[in-house]
């Protein structure tokens, strides 16, 4: 497959790359790399496959299989993500102690490949706050940190503006900008038919007003890293010199392994990462991390008068306090009938949050509350913090765990009456309430396979589905 790139984007990559050019345009017409990173707190790491180099849980498929036939894949034992993205993971490990606890903001977080990774690698006792301004998007990673199950994340929608009247709030931002996408076009074919020069410029300068609308709510000593799935100077190196111009910023050196076919670029003493499809596997992606030594120290926070997260009751507690790992560590404050568990050492941090942002979803929704009766609710299910003595577990096999997700109903022959946690090679699907002889199926409507099963049910084709729990 060879594409037809835009005339001025070959000139312009022409330029960059000199004698190197040639083989990357070859390497545009090969076939986009496959690659998932595994949720460590839910599967052990695959043995038979090739691991990506620059993180400890990323690893190439020789094939793209249909991940939506991978109960695996529903229940978030792992995330399909493009390779070169999870250089993230070097950025933080190289450049804070993860080992603290930190406030973490992803700004630009949907569909959450990132969100996902910088949940794994920060302390339990750490804040993510994972943000997406585009309403639709904002629930797509909802969807998915749910289904990642840590329980100290927090998603908002909010316009970078509104984020950055939270004064030195976050000792780490992660920036991954809308952008051209030209390191996309392999991938997504649809990118290209969008870009212009007139584009390249508009991004660019979009670029800028969202740094500048965050910058305010980083710590002085935090750390900035900004990201792009683009190659051109504009959006990348120059949008990094621009800021260290205007702001108190400096340069991060990341150590790099030469066996990664990374490139290191240099622009205004400021330092960034590029990954090109001809020297590395993964599709063109840019990142730099940058230190912010001066500015605004965060207020200190005190007790609302009027709290917004109000306290459950003891009674509502009661209904639910053996059904996480470990119940201090959390709050659970209640709105309408929901009973929510938030990171208990972060409370007042949370009722900031909660104030001034559009939270779509935070810790772990445990359960829903109606006359003194708890029912569990889809997130607790998937959440790596749901006690694994609370519920019987119904581990089913692939072809009852795809009808389960389909929302159909199934049967479970050896469990005993009330909520069962459906699961697939131990990995929680969601629950089953068993009645006598017929299990309600709980899966919620919305996170449904919405495929046809016919075929992928057919004995022949069932055992050919890929899941990554066999690799
Ligand atoms: C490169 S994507 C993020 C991908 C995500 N970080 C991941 O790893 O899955 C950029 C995101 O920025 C969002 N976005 C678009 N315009 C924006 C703006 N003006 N300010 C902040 N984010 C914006 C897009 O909706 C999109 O979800």
């Amino acid at each position: 497959m060879s594409l037809e790139l835009p005339v001025s984007f070959q000139t312009r990559m022409q330029t960059q790359l000199g004698e190197a050019y040639p083989a990357f345009a070859e390497a545009l017409a090969q076939p986009s790399p496959t690659s998932v990173r595994v949720n460590q707190a839910k599967m052990p790491l695959p043995t038979t496959l090739l691991a990506v180099p620059w993180t400890q849980t990323g690893f190439y498929l020789s094939a793209r299989p249909s991940f939506t036939l991978d109960p695996m894949f529903h229940g978030g034992a792992y995330y399909v993500q493009e390779a070169s993205s999870m250089f993230l993971e070097q950025a933080l490990r190289q450049s804070v102690d993860l080992s603290q606890p930190l406030a973490v903001l992803d700004l630009c977080g949907a569909p959450g490949g990132k969100s996902t990774h910088i949940a794994s690698l920060l302390s339990e006792d750490s804040l993510l706050v994972a943000n997406e301004v585009i309403k639709p998007r904002a629930n797509i990673l909802a969807e998915n940190i749910q289904k990642w199950g840590s329980g100290n994340v927090v998603v908002t929608n909010n316009d970078p503006s509104h984020i950055g009247a939270l004064t030195g709030f976050f000792d780490v931002m992660v920036v991954d900008a809308p952008c051209s996408g030209e390191g996309m076009f392999r991938k997504d074919p649809d990118a290209m038919n969008e870009w212009s020069e007139a584009n390249v410029k508009l991004c660019s300068e979009r670029q800028r007003r969202i740094l500048m609308d965050v910058w305010e709510a980083l710590k002085p000593g935090g750390v900035l890293i900004y990201s792009t799935c683009t190659y051109n100077l504009e959006e990348n190196e120059e949008n990094l010199a621009w800021l260290a111009r205007q702001q108190d910023a400096e340069a991060i050196t990341l150590q790099l392994q030469p066996d990664w076919g990374v490139t290191q670029t240099k622009l205004e003493g400021m330092h960034g990462y590029r990954f090109y499809p001809h020297q590395t596997q993964g599709e063109g992606f840019f990142l730099a991390a940058v230190g912010k030594t001066d500015g605004e120290e965060a207020r200190t926070f005190k007790k609302s008068k009027r709290p917004y997260l109000v306290p459950a009751s003891k009674q509502e507690k009661a209904l639910v306090q053996d059904w996480l790992k470990e119940p201090k560590s959390w709050e659970l404050v209640k709105h309408k009938e929901v009973l929510r568990a938030l990171p208990a050492n972060w409370m007042l941090e949370l009722e900031q949050l909660y104030e001034n942002l559009r939270v779509v979803y935070g810790g772990i929704e445990v359960a829903e509350v109606m006359k003194n009766n708890a029912k569990p609710l889809p997130a607790l299910a998937l959440s790596q913090h749901l006690s694994p003595d609370a519920f019987p577990l119904g581990e089913v096999d692939l072809a009852t765990a795809l009808k389960f997700l389909h929302r159909e109903d199934i049967s479970l022959e050896n469990s005993a009456n009330g909520w069962v946690l459906v699961s697939f090679q131990g990995v929680p699907l969601g629950w089953g309430k068993k009645l006598q002889n017929r299990v309600n199926n709980h899966y919620p409507k919305e996170w449904r396979i919405r495929m046809s099963l016919d075929e992928a049910l057919k004995p022949e084709n069932l055992a050919n589905l890929f899941t990554l729990g066999n690799q």
